[in-house]
């Protein structure tokens, strides 16, 4: 990074904005609908020309995780901007920096704990933060009042994650019982959640086209096509990695100081190409404890299950940084 680049702390930005910011916003929104559609178009020719062997969805389950790690990866950088704004005088960076990792870490060191402790209700826990995180990565830009947004993150969040997770019930219950045999999830939770929740998505859809809200309406009606009608993993996986990952890639280019001046100065692609680099070491991380979590996992269904407690782990800061950074 250049000297007369700003850094992770706030900073004044030097130099003229040569170009808006909300091309990031917009490459989020027609990188991740393009992905989803196309992800619908191809599952469900794969799932008519499969003869029933769906060696695919695990296929597609993989990439959609690892290419949903990097979204995470800038995560203690963000924590740091964030405390060294709230503080009332400056620190120097390296302590702040310090500060936030340790906390961050401390968290998911935490959150790990919970997990291999108790299980059951820590999956709970995991489940109902997921849903806040997701559906408030969707809500955040509808311009819609605080109880309306409240109850669209809900639906949508449920949307995207229960309904999959419905949906497959055996696969649910297999790694929810190699995660732990004696964890019970409640009984009728998925019945429930099918009756429910596609239902609600439809009313939150209409609610917005009716209000005006055509491109929001319209990805939630998306968004509800993928959950319902690809496997599971599928829905999941395409859902976190290509569009979850991408939409907060894309507003983390306007939130970074530093990746917005590459932003405002040469453009989206270099601003991906900066985010690449600062996102690269951290990624690598996070890949090599999973290498070495599905190393010693005998099935695929045990490689899930041994990855649930680090995503859960990691989800707990994750999610504090993100809703901070909305607040
Ligand atoms: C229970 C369960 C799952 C839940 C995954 C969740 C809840 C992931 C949340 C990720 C988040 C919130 C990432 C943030 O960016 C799997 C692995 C799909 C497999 C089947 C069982
Ligand atoms: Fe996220």
């Amino acid at each position: 990074m250049s000297t007369a680049e700003p850094g992770w702390l706030p900073t004044s930005h030097p130099g003229r904005p040569t170009r808006p910011a909300a091309p990031a916003t917009d490459w989020a929104r027609r990188t991740s609908t393009t992905v989803a559609v196309l992800a619908c178009l191809l599952s469900w020719t794969a799932s008519s020309w499969d003869g029933g062997d769906r060696g695919w969805v695990w296929t597609v389950a993989v990439v959609g995780l690892l290419a949903g790690i990097p979204h995470g990866a800038l995560d203690h950088l963000q924590a740091a901007r964030l405390l060294a704004a709230r503080r009332p005088a400056p620190a120097p960076a390296l302590l702040v920096l310090a500060a936030a990792a340790t906390a961050y870490a401390a968290l998911a060191a935490a959150g790990y704990l919970l997990f291999r402790a108790l299980p059951g209700p820590a999956l709970l826990l995991f489940l109902a933060l997921s849903v806040l995180h997701f559906g408030a990565g969707e809500t955040v830009g509808w311009g819609v009042e605080r109880g309306a947004r409240r109850a669209g993150t809900l639906v949508v969040g449920a949307l995207v994650l229960l309904v999959p997770l419905a949906r497959d019930r055996s696969l649910t219950g297999e790694v929810v019982a190699a995660l732990d045999p004696a964890v019970r999830l409640p009984a009728g939770w998925a019945a429930t959640v099918l009756l429910v929740v596609p239902a609600a998505a439809v009313l939150v859809a209409a609610a917005l086209a009716l209000t005006g809200r055509t491109r929001a309406a319209a990805e939630v009606t998306l968004l509800l096509v993928l959950a319902c009608t690809t496997p599971a993993l599928v829905a999941l996986a395409v859902y976190f990695g290509g569009w979850h990952a991408v939409r907060h890639t894309g507003r983390l280019l306007t939130e970074h100081p530093g990746l917005h001046h590459v932003l405002r100065t040469r453009g989206v692609p270099a601003a991906l190409g900066r985010f690449t680099a600062l996102a690269a070491l951290p990624t690598l991380v996070v890949l090599a404890g999973l290498g070495t979590l599905w190393a010693g996992a005998g099935t695929p269904v045990a490689a899930v299950a041994a990855t649930l407690p680090v995503l859960a782990a990691v989800t707990v800061p994750h999610s504090l940084v993100v809703a901070w950074g909305v607040a």
